[in-house]
């Protein structure tokens, strides 16, 4: 844990890799474990389901997630949620509203942005944004009096994620799981409401509840059943769960992608070229720019690659074997932890040259795949939400660079136990000639 306060975590692995070679055991928060810092041998053990490797976390985690967790289930029931969750996600009227969201949103709170005196931090406002898109995306929730108390709640909850597994008055984790309570009853109501509104012939499926609604009352028709009130209680903890990976991730990508941007003017100066460039030829054409105009900015695009390479949002996954394996003729026994890092493959010379070198250039007419990149994890578990979570850095970086140019404070990058900007990327903004970026709203 001392090394991931430091500047350089991987250096703990380096250091034993170095002794030990790639795959090496150690102790991670107190239980035996085996580190992959090699490409195949992590793939190995993403790319198996449920009978060898089950998901591992640190038991607060789990004593706050739901029964069942998408995080957490296996096998048959594992696959079937992942492949709605995923089809949802990639769906591009989904894709469509996310895009015009964060448009919405920025175009709310770049006027006074423009106007301040003092610096804005970045990650706070991209985390805002991004919880209320999340938030909308998975119950059509709007900003207002639910939001604020879904925004509160949340932070409480998130709060007890890594904290001492006691469950007793006053401590962390407690407070964590009475905030949980309260947005499982706020869910539940939406829940309800929606099932009402089937009953008189509506259904839409504008959001993860309706997918999950949908899919509950077709099993029950298929096996003639009731749809019974635990139904309705695992619905809740899957949306509240799926808030966990989704809701940090999306601003720290957004905010690291700033700070190397400010690092590298060579690489601002060639995005902001690309993202006017596109401005220019819409607004000649009267258009207004749509989600599939974003996704297709080349330089802007392998920005965000380099930023999810070097920046490792997710550092690694861990999985527990449920009996003796032998991959690449490293014996995993029952019962032992796998860490798979994701940082020490992403920043290994063999795998990038200059692998510390921010460098969006390297992924020119390069497939951002395989197993030597996979900040969004892989196999089974592959994040369904990779799409949407480019689509909304690419929107927010879009209209930001093309409308400001800015002076950063000192600020530092923090990598555990999250990934964050120590001081959240204070900027000092000046509007450029090209701002406002929404002529026509
Ligand atoms: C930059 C943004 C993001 C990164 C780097 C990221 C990374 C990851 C990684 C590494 C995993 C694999 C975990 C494992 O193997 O145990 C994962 C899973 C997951 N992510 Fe993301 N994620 C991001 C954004 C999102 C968003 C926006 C959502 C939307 C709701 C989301 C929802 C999920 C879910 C539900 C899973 C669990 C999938 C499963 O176990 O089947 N993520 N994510």
């Amino acid at each position: 844990m001392s090394w991931g306060y430091t500047a350089k975590p991987e250096a703990f692995m380096e250091k034993r890799s170095s002794l030990y070679g790639k795959v090496f055991k150690t102790h991670v928060f107190g239980r035996a474990t085996i580190v992959s810092t090699d490409a195949e041998v992590s793939k190995s053990v993403l790319q198996n389901d449920g009978r060898i490797f089950v998901p591992y976390y640190p038991k607060s985690l789990t004593m706050l997630m739901g029964d069942p967790s998408i995080l957490l289930i296996n096998g048959a029931p594992h696959r079937k949620l992942h492949a709605l969750l995923s089809s949802f996600f990639k769906s591009p009227s989904l894709k469509a509203q996310v895009a015009r969201d964060m448009e919405h949103h920025l175009h709310l709170s770049m006027p006074s942005w423009s106007q301040r005196c003092s610096p804005l931090r970045i990650q706070d406002q991209a985390k805002s944004m991004a919880f209320e898109i999340l938030v909308r995306a998975l119950m059509s929730v709007g900003s207002g009096k639910d939001m604020n108390f879904l925004r509160h709640e949340f932070r409480e909850f998130i709060a007890g994620l890594m904290s001492l597994p006691f469950n007793l008055p006053g401590t962390r984790l407690r407070k964590s799981l009475q905030a949980k309570k309260r947005i499982m009853k706020l869910v539940r109501q939406i829940i309800e409401e929606k099932r009402k509104k089937r009953k008189q012939g509506l259904n839409p499926m504008d959001d993860v509840i309706d997918v999950l609604i949908n899919d509950s009352q077709q099993d029950a028709q298929e096996e003639g059943n009731e749809i019974e009130m635990k139904d309705d209680l695992s619905m809740a903890n899957t949306v509240i769960d799926m808030m966990i990976p989704g809701e940090d991730s999306v601003p720290v990508l957004i905010t690291l992608a700033l700070k190397f941007l400010t690092d590298n003017p060579t690489a601002l100066q060639q995005m902001r070229e690309e993202n006017l460039k596109l401005k220019r030829l819409k607004a000649q054409a009267g258009e207004k720019l749509c989600w599939t105009d974003y996704m297709s900015l080349s330089f802007t695009q392998n920005v965000i690659t380099e930023t999810l390479r070097i920046g490792n949002i997710i550092n690694a996954v861990m999985r527990k074997a449920l009996k003796d394996v032998e991959i690449k003729g490293y014996l995993i026994p029952k019962g032992w932890c796998v860490l798979t890092s994701f940082r020490a493959v992403h920043l290994d010379e063999e795998n990038f040259s200059n692998p510390y070198q921010f460098n969006p250039w390297r992924w020119k007419d390069k497939e951002a795949g395989g197993f030597t990149f996979t900040p969004f994890g892989g196999g089974y578990r592959l994040c369904p939400g990779i799409e949407l979570s480019r689509l909304e850095a690419a929107v927010f970086l879009h209209h930001f660079v093309t409308s400001f140019s800015w002076v950063a404070e000192e600020d530092s990058i923090v990598n555990f136990p999250t990934v964050r900007m120590k001081c959240g990327l204070p900027l000092t903004l000046t509007p450029l000639p090209s701002y406002p970026s929404f002529p026509s709203q």
